[in-house]
């Protein structure tokens, strides 16, 4: 073989290395409308940064946003992705919160083929700890934290009327004349999932024959995934409501992830007049997540500039290394550089 011949295979090789690179993984959220959950996906962006998470945060975004909220998640290093609206089959139901309808559009995330593997967080959630070794858990299942069933925004389920929770399923028994036990349900807040078109065409097809039910795609999720569905620790998804729910259940000062979703938790709109809310731990967790929010230093640009300047000066010390070692070739002189100085 010729060393044109053997040199053309070597590039060839080498390009399809590179090629095929690592898998990518990334955090995805979801944004809609021209409100204030901008405010969430920001401080999401900034808590992932402040925890020195190795992946981007991808901001699935409704084309409702507007192009100065985009900006604003660009200039936080943020990848955005315009999707289409996901809308339940024609209904009557009567939507635990009537914005819920929107939160279809959740599942075009599954169509994010470029990436491995993502963590779906909400934009009212913040990551107060590193969470990238949970993309190491194992493929082909659902990750996601339990809900809890107590609130009263769950007062149109049997569970809830006979006061079942899966959070304690030994305090009421569940009675065997209403069926099977349900099944384990997670929030929907946060899931790590693999996205996949065959898995995206399914559940849009799907969902075109599904009746809606109060908790939207949070529980369409729960029916499409049921048999892949592994829970994962409360550390994960800290559902507000289990602080006065299941006290018994839940470590705060281990949570890594909080779930700002009780009514009036939200803290870019916190005014503690809801009920719960002039709770101590409460106003610490709203704290905690203000003083993300506000803190500059994590502000992407910020984060950018430092790096450069610390690159700067890194490459200023190898060049003076380079420049010194150059120089003690030429004899002795690099001594009386590095010589200390008479005391
Ligand atoms: O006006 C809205 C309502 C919801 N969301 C997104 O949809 C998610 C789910 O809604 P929410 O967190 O309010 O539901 P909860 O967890 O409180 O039930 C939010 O976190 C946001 O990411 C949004 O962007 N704009
Ligand atoms: O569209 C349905 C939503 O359902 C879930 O929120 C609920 C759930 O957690 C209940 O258990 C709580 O009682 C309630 O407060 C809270 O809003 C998800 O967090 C959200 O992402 C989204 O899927
Ligand atoms: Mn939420």
């Amino acid at each position: 073989m010729t060393i044109s011949r053997a040199r053309q295979y070597t590039d060839i090789i080498s390009a399809a290395t590179v090629t095929a690179k690592a898998p990518k993984r990334a955090y995805v959220t979801f944004l809609a409308g021209n409100g204030d959950y901008v405010k969430g996906v920001v401080g999401l962006a900034k808590g992932l940064r402040k925890v020195n998470s190795k992946y981007p945060l991808v901001v699935a975004l409704l084309p409702d946003v507007p192009e100065d909220h985009r900006k604003i998640l660009v200039d936080q290093g943020c990848i955005i992705r315009e999707i289409e609206p996901v809308y339940p089959p024609e209904n009557q139901t009567q939507f635990a919160m009537a914005y819920y309808v929107i939160n279809y559009s959740k599942l075009r995330i599954w169509e994010f083929v470029e990436y491995s593997k993502m963590i779906y967080l909400d934009g009212d959630i913040q990551v107060f700890d590193n969470i990238d070794h949970l993309f190491d858990m194992e493929d082909g299942y659902f990750y996601a934290v339990m809900d809890c069933f107590c609130e009263k925004t769950w007062s149109h389920t049997p569970q809830y009327k006979i006061g079942y929770c899966q959070q304690c399923p030994d305090k009421v028994q569940w009675p065997s004349q209403l069926g099977p036990k349900p099944p384990l349900y997670f929030n929907a807040g946060m899931f790590v999932y693999e996205p996949s078109l065959p898995t995206y065409e399914d559940l849009l097809t799907t969902l075109k024959v599904t009746p809606p039910t109060p908790f939207a795609e949070q529980d369409y999720l729960n029916m499409y995934f049921r048999d892949i569905y592994r829970p994962i620790p409360p550390i994960y998804n800290l559902v507000m409501a289990m602080l006065w729910r299941h006290p018994e259940n839940i470590e705060l000062d281990k949570a890594k992830v909080v779930h700002y979703c009780a009514a009036g938790s939200k803290p870019w709109r916190y005014t503690g007049k809801e009920d719960n809310m002039d709770r101590e731990d409460i106003k610490t967790l709203v704290a905690k997540w203000w003083e993300i929010y506000d803190d500059e230093s994590l502000d992407y640009n910020n984060v950018v500039a430092s790096g450069q300047a610390a690159e700067a000066d890194e490459d200023k010390q190898s060049g003076l290394q380079l420049l010194l070692a150059a120089l003690s070739k030429a004899g002795g002189f690099v001594h009386r550089i590095n010589a200390p100085s008479a005391a």
